[in-house]
């Protein structure tokens, strides 16, 4: 069964894909994911799993960092994007907000919105309707839209790179480890925010977390990627229950803490899939 605000419409499809660092360093190693229309997806995994990676194969930002995708496909409403400049995708109503806020830090709070609304031809009133669209999600940025971006604090400025992204109107929004630094009450209100506008603008989400709690909670489905490959996919409602998820992932097992004999068949079994 679908919940909430999901549909079984696949908008944005990933299908095997490698990517190559520097000509030499093999990243992922035939991923493949497929994100419905109005759905919230999760991608975890720990440090280096490839999470970055696969958002930024999606959203072409891997050239400037010379990365490559060597093999496979990815395709929204069914089209061949891997071609596209960043700022073409955007027009097509995917974004990416990127790891660790990305703030201009001298401009206000107010001007880093409208930074967002760049790729866009919209005339001032709609663009003023969108702004009092992203303070009525975000009130905080209201209160302190004059300021300079680069004072205020870290989970302000997490709100204004996702504010900054819903000024161009996406369809699709990726993001990159919301949590990132953040204390865990702000953490909450982050992911709430991601669900409102999941449940009442119908916006969809790829979002990469290392923090498989949370993320499992707000998601309708979940992968979890371990050195470049998907090892594991599931409704997040699953995963959850999931007793290897639940021991490497959430930190809790059924049956009490397992045995180091245990853990080295996980291993095993994980450099197997490896
Ligand atoms: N520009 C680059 N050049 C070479 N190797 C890279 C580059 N960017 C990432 N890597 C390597 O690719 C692997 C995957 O990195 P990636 O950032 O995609 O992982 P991640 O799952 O997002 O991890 P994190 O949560 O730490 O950001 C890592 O081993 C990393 O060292």
């Amino acid at each position: 069964m679908l919940d909430a605000g999901e549909t079984d419409e696949k908008l944005l499809e990933v299908n095997n894909i490698e990517v190559i660092y520097n000509h030499v360093i093999l990243v992922l190693k035939g991923v493949s994911l497929s994100v419905p229309k109005g759905g919230i997806t999760a991608l975890l995994g720990g440090n280096g799993a490839g999470k970055t990676t696969t958002l930024k194969s999606i959203s072409n930002l891997l050239r400037s960092e010379r990365g490559e995708v060597t093999k496979g496909s990815i395709t929204y409403h069914g089209e061949r994007i891997q071609d596209l400049a960043p700022s073409d995708l955007v027009k097509r109503g995917v974004i990416q907000v990127m790891e660790g806020r990305h703030c201009f830090e001298h401009l206000t709070v107010e001007e880093n919105l409208l930074t967002g609304a760049y790729t866009r031809s919209a005339g001032r009133g709609d663009i003023d309707a969108d702004l009092d669209l992203v303070y009525s999600y975000f009130p905080r940025l209201k209160e302190r839209r004059r300021s300079q971006a680069g004072y205020t604090s870290g989970g302000e400025q997490q709100m204004v790179a996702i504010g900054r992204a819903l000024m161009s109107r996406p369809e699709t929004i990726l993001l990159d480890e919301p949590s990132m630094g953040l204390a865990p009450q702000l953490v909450e209100e982050i992911f709430n925010i991601v669900k409102s506008l999941n449940d009442n603008e119908g916006a969809t989400f790829l979002l990469a977390e290392q923090n498989t709690n949370v993320a499992l909670r707000f998601a309708h489905y979940g992968y979890i990627l371990e050195s470049g490959r998907v090892v594991m996919d599931g409704p997040a409602k699953e995963l959850r229950e999931n007793p290897d998820v639940k021991e490497f992932y959430l930190g809790m097992s059924d049956e009490g803490r397992k045995s180091f004999r245990d853990v080295r068949s996980y291993r095993r079994r994980k450099r197997w899939l490896s």
